[in-house]
């Protein structure tokens, strides 16, 4: 087999020669009539609501021969040589998924609700599945539609948009003119087929047994203008929710950003309004990862002894940390591996001096801090192994070490025998590059929550002056030194916070500290507040001509002393709020919001300001032409009133009842 035959025979639906692979063709049409499909692909690709045109969805190349039970007697030898290992040992029954039972359980209890003991006019007919890519969502409903007897149909957004006006004027029911989009058209087309798939039992084809008509929708492909214009698809389903008669699935992946393409599409009040169900999938566990790729190892071995190499159990376990719980990355990682023309290759390129994948992996693989260090040789191959903000600052919080023996420990002399650890098991600077934020917004998070995570008030203080001096390097350098100092600033900051910590120094001492939750930087709103304030003093009393700090730290606690100020209502309900701060006798601590797992990390209002949070308030307040207009962010609480402050900022708890108990009061002015 050759490298491009391999890759062609991946993509062979988009080449022309495959089939239309759908959970619901019959058999007989997914192999040799390449010719005829090819056409009838092209001719379905612009017909609205058609859901059997998946050989030129994105998934293509996982489902190019999929569900078809005998599939694998029809293939030919070298067919099967060929073929994915992806689909060639695709999970057939509920026991060979890779997922957790639990899930597994979830989702067919669901199943089972909305198809078989559904009421008429039952609402919570939409379920959402999320988790990270290849965790087997779409595998699990597969086999449990099989198992259930019902039926897949699928939309797929169609890539060619080759139909007429006409078409158009059709599907969107008005007269569409010449600045309808392609985006928007797919929209159209995806509402036809949502409101066909629901109204009409699909079409019997032949082979099919006529027993059970019963069916379920399935989305993964999402058309692109619902990103651009969510209410489009809310609309959709409101319409779809009130006359549904089955059941409707979409599937969105995580990404990066942690879950914002899902919240995008499916805020929290649709998700009421249309009572919405949502199953998380969780990345594959190592353990079950490791039993599929086994098993697949071993099979092939004995198959097909001269072509393949067999990894060994070092070697899948390596496969296994470097997918991020992709089964799908790492069943195609291990089938690149096992392939001896993909190492005689590299060695004559000789990228790589080791002979095997086996040797290749083994390379000055002793101990486990060794295998961390290694990493780059899961970069071939490896899925990129993104985590979570909440995840990353765990990491470095509770910061794991590996124990070391006594001739292991370098010899220290004795007045910095203090500074004696044992071997971290991370490394700080490739954690926070994985989080992919920046390194401020890091250190925001780090100096937010590693208090909690201290028991020596002395550790606190040393770490608090590693902080200040990262904090020092983040200032505002030039645009060309930022980002190194940024990187240098979160190397002092991790490694300053996990170094003071005296109380997780060694690997024995480190359990018993327990989940302790994260929580969000008051930073965020701090600064925002803070830049209100200064906009506010500013008009406010533009006749003083001070600086907005002179204003707010002298004249405005000055103005607070007297009783009558001469000031109008702003004026007073803000002096009442910024000038009298020091007078408040509880000075309310802001109540903070939990990080949660797959939280981004940058609040909503501040994407896209991330890069360098020192701007980011300058930047608002750029923004903003009409304040009271403008509801992106807080205005400062003497312009609004009370709580109503946007949820993902920390909500001020005690301000309230400062403000009640104090005993100060300021009269209005009446000049005339
Ligand atoms: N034991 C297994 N469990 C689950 N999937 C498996 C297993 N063995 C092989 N696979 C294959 O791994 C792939 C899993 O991808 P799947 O499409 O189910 O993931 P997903 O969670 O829907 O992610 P995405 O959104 O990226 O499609 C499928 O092609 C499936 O056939």
């Amino acid at each position: 087999m050759n490298a491009s035959d391999w890759l062609v025979r991946s993509f062979d639906d988009f080449f022309g020669s495959g089939d239309i692979s759908s959970s619901v063709i019959p058999e007989k049409s997914h192999k040799g009539n390449s010719g005829r499909n090819h056409q009838r692909k092209k001719d379905l690709s612009a017909v609205p609501g058609c859901s059997k045109n998946k050989g030129l969805s994105r998934k293509r190349a996982k489902l190019s021969s999929v569900d078809l039970p005998c599939n694998k007697s029809r293939l030919n030898w070298n067919q099967s040589q060929d073929e994915p290992w992806v689909d060639k040992y695709k999970p057939e029954t509920q026991n060979d998924l890779a997922v957790q039972k639990k899930k597994i359980e979830e989702v067919e209890t669901w199943l089972k609700m909305h198809i078989f003991q559904r009421q008429p006019k039952q609402g919570g007919c939409v379920l959402l599945l999320t988790g990270p890519a290849g965790c087997g969502k779409t595998a699990t409903i597969q086999i449990l539609a099989k198992d259930l007897g019902v039926q897949v149909q699928e939309w797929t957004n169609p890539i060619s948009l080759d139909f007429t006006k006409e078409d158009l004027r059709n599907i969107s029911g008005h007269n569409s003119n010449s600045h309808a989009f392609p985006s928007q058209a797919q929209a159209a087309l995806f509402q036809d087929f949502l409101l066909r798939a629901n109204k009409y039992n699909k079409l019997q084809m032949l082979g099919e047994s006529s027993e059970n008509d019963k069916k379920l929708i399935l989305i993964e492909d999402m058309p692109n203008q619902f990103y651009r214009d969510p209410s489009s698809l809310h609309e959709i389903l409101r319409r779809f929710v009130r006359t549904s008669r089955c059941p409707l699935i979409f599937i969105i992946s995580d990404n990066f950003s942690g879950d914002s393409n899902q919240r995008l599409l499916f805020p929290k009040e649709i998700l009421e309004e249309l009572c919405i169900s949502i199953i998380s999938f969780k990345p594959v566990a190592p353990t079950n990862m490791m039993k599929v790729l086994n098993r697949i190892a071993t099979a092939e071995a004995n198959m097909n002894r001269e072509k393949n190499y067999a990894p060994d159990r070092t070697s899948l376990e390596l496969l296994c940390r470097g997918c991020s719980g992709d089964i799908r990355s790492a069943i195609n990682s291990l089938q690149f591996f096992s392939m001896k023309d993909f190492w005689s290759r590299k060695k004559k390129s000789s990228m790589l001096k080791s002979e095997t994948p086996a040797a290749m992996f083994n390379l000055k693989k002793k101990t486990k801090s060794d295998i961390l260090e290694d990493q780059a040789i899961q970069a071939i191959g490896g899925k990129d192994a993104s985590i979570f903000l909440f995840h990353a600052l765990g990491k470095i919080i509770y910061c794991k070490r590996e124990p070391l023996s006594e001739s292991e420990f370098p010899q220290l002399p004795s007045h910095l025998l203090e500074h004696r650890r044992d071997m971290l098991l991370i490394h700080p600077e490739d954690i926070v590059e994985k989080s992919h934020m920046s390194g401020t917004v890091f250190n925001l998070y780090l100096h937010q929550n590693y208090v909690e995570f201290f028991t020596d008030i002395d550790d606190v203080v040393r770490a608090s002056e590693y902080l200040s001096t990262a904090d020092v390097l983040c200032a505002n350098w030039n645009v060309s030194s930022r980002l190194v100092m940024e990187e240098y600033s979160t190397s002092v900051s991790t490694r300053g916070v996990i170094h003071s910590n005296t109380s997780r120094a060694f690997a024995h001492c480190q359990g018993g500290m327990g989940f302790r939750p994260l929580h969000k930087p008051q930073w965020f709103f701090i600064s925002s507040k803070y830049q209100e304030n200064c906009a506010a003093a500013k008009s406010l009393f533009s006749s003083f001509c001070l600086s907005p700090e002179c204003l707010q730290t002298e004249l405005l606690p000055y103005l607070a002393k007297l009783a009558n100020p001469m000031r109008n209502e702003a004026q007073i309900a803000f002096i009442q709020d910024v000038g009298r701060l020091p007078l408040k006798r509880h000075f309310g601590r802001l109540k903070l919001e939990t990080l949660t797992e797959k939280d981004p990390g940058v609040p909503d209002l501040l994407v896209g300001y991330e890069e360098d949070p020192a701007e980011v308030a300058v930047q608002m307040e750029e923004n903003r032409t009409n304040e009271n207009d403008w509801d992106g962010l807080p205005l400062s609480s003497s312009q609004r009133s009370g709580s109503d402050l946007p949820c993902s900022q920390p909500q001020p708890v005690a301000a309230q009842v400062a403000m009640d108990e104090d005993e100060l009061n300021i009269e209005e002015y009446d000049s005339d």
